[in-house]
């Protein structure tokens, strides 16, 4: 059983567990029932993800929407996981057959295939290993939440068949209505229950006032092109199809690629929308909620309310889809007040009095949240009872934008003594039009032209006093209540002890904000963005990168775009942009680094990582940035890594050290160094040849499978330069040994020969003949190239390890002198053709040298093999920890060794300390 940890780096490229998926993982591999009550996008499905690859059994999901199941079938693939979902929209016959036998780690399903597939198919899995039953979306169970479905409802006959199954419950809106509700229709036994907070930190929570005029749909069209241009994927969601259609066309007419969806379009239109937009072939959607749950992309940067959604509730849901990935993103609420007016059309289809209470509170609430002037965060958390711990979050327009204040004791003591005088039995209508001196047949009625206070407000219009009402109401002077449909005001206790103290010509001071309404008034300002203006928070997205890393940046968005349509899948699905934003910072080099970021897994190393460092290597040189840069932002995983020190790079004079980078990562060939047009004068390639034995000699990694090819040593001319040397009977000088070779055998071959044999290269294995190039070679070479660089001699590995066998023993470090006489082949006789093949060379990973009676035991060496053993015996251990206990290695091959684990996923690191995967 691998451990958690270990399957969060190794398929989902993470390093650490984000709050709460921990506990919850391991509660429910203890196979304890479980509900999990966590906002949107904080990663609730890693919680059934994980524990069916570490238990090594399937996890079954029951998921509402098929193109939810599809988008996750995908991303989970793209991970290298083995993941199915079964729905109507199936056209893979075999896949039940595959399932019931168990070849699935997770298995989506809808509800209503899990309540109609038979039991056999249940008994089926059951033998073969199922770990859990998760039902994802668990709100839908009960008709107290916002999305019930019937079929939600039959889940639980399958209690009785998945006996001994933990069933899990996951949601991202419950009230404790909804909690309990989970837990009985699922009949979950002493449930473990995990409430997180709901808090996104990371999205900024903003509201505008708008009109539906064409001219506010340009200025959103203008607002969306600059997010656009920062490469963000927007939602507008609208409240009706015109709307949608309007929005659309202007977005489309400027150019914006944008899609559309909603409830009248044909399953295959909404669709192919959907997946356009998931693909990032589409910037923007423009939708109405029925583009909704299940918008599993984690890279949505703003979502915009074209309209005042009917219950905080569904603005939780909807905007909660931006940002998943845990990036800055935005979300805008643009209402007009006529959205306010909507309760009686939301409440059309309501049976009961107590349905029609719901939906109007739901859409007062919505609406305080619209007029609300104080922090927007703690306002929305407290709708769902929790409590945000300070008044200002610092990340929405209330708290980071300069209102204006004003004294407005005036105003809001004929306001309150106008209710006070209506007995707090009419909204807020009856009390503004008294004040505004209305002659209307009510007010007349009533003889509220009777009052003193009528005519007195006239200098205000009907919504500056709305607006001032709702100022009243969030600061607690006011309360609003609702019976039936119908809304009144009235007088808190609040607002009666300020009446108290105050009268038509003194009042105590009240300072309140001059809204975005009140503005409109005072100063006949436009409605949009002049209170408080807020700049589009797009930038924050390129915070810390220079003008070339941002380039870097979008081009490699582009690029991994281009990579997920060949595929066929969609881009976030083969790391994040968060990942991507790393990789543009730190400009990784090779396949460690690039693994050694967060977000990034073994399968895009594996699959993509050759592809992702050509690129990178490529528009770095083209935008003049260096290399393995450290990025500003880093968490423990990014942490550099040096293949080669600095220390070691000294050893080498810079033109060397140059030519060994150029022939070692750059995969350049020894011609293309000596002729590359960067360079005063070409040089030899036999210089090259030279400076890479050097390179050898001083511990630089070499690959020498790839380098006997390039130079033409074969077994053959091997064999030639043995009994050579074995005639001659010395390897001083390399005069009398070439005069014994025929001609075509060169000094270079003579020198690499014994470059091998001093850094005790295993010659026990077929080298590429080049006299006979077979299918042999071809293969090998063609292997040599699709093995991870670590495959091949890993960086700056020491050449004097022992080999040890399999990982029991570490292995000790040799005395250089010694080497030579250790060499696996008798000089004598000349070289032993090999027994073993040569493509054991490259998969044992390691170069075999010396014998074990020449260990020493008081100085121990870092070997992979011994690293690994002993790492597997801890729990974690620090660099300097490895450093002390391998100290027959230098630090820089420790060093080294760790990084070659790394990129293979053998080990990983985290909060600085390395842990076996
Ligand atoms: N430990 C983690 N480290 C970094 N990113 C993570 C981690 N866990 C999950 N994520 C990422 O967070 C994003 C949201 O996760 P997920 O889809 O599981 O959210 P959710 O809670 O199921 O949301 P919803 O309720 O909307 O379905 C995904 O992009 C996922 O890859």
């Amino acid at each position: 059983m691998q451990s958690m940890q270990v399957i969060l780096k190794q398929y989902f490229g993470f390093s650490s567990f984000r709050p709460y998926q921990e506990e919850v993982i391991e509660k429910i591999i203890a196979g304890r029932d479980s509900l999990i009550v966590m906002a949107t996008g904080s990663g609730k499905s890693l919680c059934y993800q994980v524990p069916p690859l570490v238990v090594g059994k399937t996890g079954v999901v029951v998921s509402p929407l098929i193109s939810l199941m599809q988008d996750q079938v995908m991303s989970l693939k793209q991970r290298g996981i083995r993941a199915e979902y079964m729905g109507s929209s199936q056209s893979d016959n075999t896949v039940q057959s595959r399932a019931e036998s168990g070849q699935f780690d997770i298995l989506y399903m809808t509800p209503e295939k899990a309540c109609v597939i038979p039991v056999s198919f249940w008994s089926k899995l059951l033998r073969a290993g199922i770990c859990l039953f998760a039902v994802d979306e668990a709100h839908c169970i009960s008709e107290w939440g916002h999305d019930f479905r019937v079929e939600y409802k039959q889940l639980d006959k399958l209690r009785g068949v998945l006996v001994g199954v933990p069933f899990i419950g996951l949601t991202a809106t419950a009230t404790e209505k909804v909690r309990m509700d989970v837990v009985n229709s699922l009949k979950m036994e002493n449930p473990y229950v995990k409430i997180g907070s709901f808090d996104r930190g990371n999205l900024f929570y903003g509201v505008k006032l708008f009109n539906r005029t064409q001219s506010f749909v340009n200025e959103l069209v203008q607002e969306v092109s600059k997010f656009v241009r920062t490469d963000g994927s927007t939602i507008i969601y609208c409240t009706t199809i015109k709307d949608v259609d309007q929005v659309f066309n202007s977005l489309k007419e400027v150019g914006i690629k944008a899609g559309i969806y909603h409830g009248q379009m044909d399953n295959k239109a909404r669709a192919e929308s959907h997946r356009l937009f998931i693909r990032d072939e589409l910037d923007v959607m423009v939708a109405t909620i029925a583009f909704g749950m299940g918008i599993d992309k984690p890279n949505i940067r703003q979502v915009i309310h074209y309209g005042c959604p009917k219950s905080l509730e569904s603005y939780y849901q909807e905007s909660g889809r931006c940002g998943r990935d845990g990036m800055a993103s935005v979300c805008w609420l643009y209402y007009t007040r006529s959205d306010f007016t909507k309760a009686d059309f939301y409440a059309g289809e309501c049976q009961t009095e107590s349905q029609r209470r719901a939906v109007v509170e739901s859409l007062m609430a919505a609406q305080q949240y619209c007029l609300s002037t104080t922090c927007r965060r703690k306002f929305l958390l407290g709708h769902f009872g929790e409590i945000f711990p300070s008044d200002k979050c610092g990340n929405c327009d209330n708290c980071i934008s300069s209102k204006k204040e004003r004294d407005m004791s005036r105003e809001a003591f004929l306001l309150m003594a106008c209710i006070q005088s209506c007995r707090g039995k009419w909204g807020l209508n009856m009390p503004v039009d008294i004040l505004r001196g209305s002659r209307a047949k009510k007010i007349l009625d009533a003889q509220y032209d009777k009052l003193p206070l009528h005519g007195l407000g006239k200098e205000y219009s009907a919504n500056w006093w709305k607006a001032l009402a709702y100022q009243l109401i969030s600061s607690g002077y006011l309360t609003e209540t609702v019976s039936d449909i119908y809304r009144t005001v009235s007088v808190s206790l609040k607002g009666e002890q300020f009446l108290s103290s105050a009268g038509p010509d003194h009042q105590p001071p009240l300072v309140l904000p001059v809204t975005s309404e009140m503005v409109d008034d005072e100063d006949n300002k436009s409605t949009s963005g002049e209170v408080g203006e807020i700049k589009s928070l797009s930038t924050l997205e390129c915070e810390g990168f220079s003008e070339d890393e941002k380039q870097l940046y979008h081009s490699l968005l582009e690029e991994r775009r281009k990579l997920a349509r060949s595929l066929g899948t969609a881009p976030y699905a083969i790391c994040g942009d968060q990942a991507i934003k790393k990789i543009a910072l730190t400009r990784p080099s090779t396949r460690a680094r690039l693994a050694n970021i967060d977000g990034v897994n073994q399968h895009l190393v594996v699959a993509h990582g050759n592809h992702f460092l050509q690129i990178i290597r490529h528009l770095s040189q083209g935008l003049n940035l260096l290399l393995d840069g450290e990025a500003p932002i880093q968490t423990a995983i990014t942490k550099k890594v040096y293949p080669v020190s600095n220390h070691q790079q000294r050893k080498l004079t810079p033109a060397k050290f140059e030519a060994w980078r150029m022939w070692h990562e750059d995969s350049l060939s020894i011609q293309k160094i000596a002729n590359f047009p960067g360079r005063a004068a070409p040089i030899k390639e036999q210089t090259v040849q030279e400076y890479l034995m050097e390179a050898a000699q001083e511990g630089f990694a070499i690959d020498w499978v790839r380098l006997c090819d390039e130079v033409g040593l074969t077994e053959k001319v091997i064999s030639d330069i043995q009994c050579a040397i074995s005639k001659v009977g010395s390897r001083e000088k390399l005069k009398p040994i070439k005069d014994e070779l025929q001609e075509d055998i060169s000094y270079g071959h003579i020198k690499t020969f014994l470059t091998m044999e001093k850094c005790g290269i295993s010659l026990d294995g077929p080298l590429p003949n080049h006299h006979n190039a077979g299918k042999d070679d071809q293969l090998l070479k063609k292997e040599t190239e699709l093995l991870p660089s670590s495959m091949h001699t890993s960086p700056m590995e020491e050449p004097h390890e022992v080999k040890t066998s399999g990982r029991d023993s570490d292995a000790y470090s040799l005395d250089k002198n010694k080497e030579t006489a250790s060499l696996p082949f008798n000089r004598e006789q000349g070289l032993k053709l090999p027994e073993v093949h040569f493509e054991d060379l490259l998969s044992k990973k390691r170069q075999k040298l010396g014998s074990p009676k020449e260990e020493s035991k008081t100085t121990l060496k870092a070997t992979e093999n011994s690293i690994l053993d002993w790492l597997s015996t801890k729990n974690g251990v620090t660099l300097s920890a490895i450093l002390e206990h391998f100290n027959g290695s230098e630090e820089d091959c420790v060093i080294e060794r760790l990084t070659g684990l790394e990129s293979d996923f053998m080990i990983y690191r985290k909060n600085n300390m390395y842990f076996v995967l």
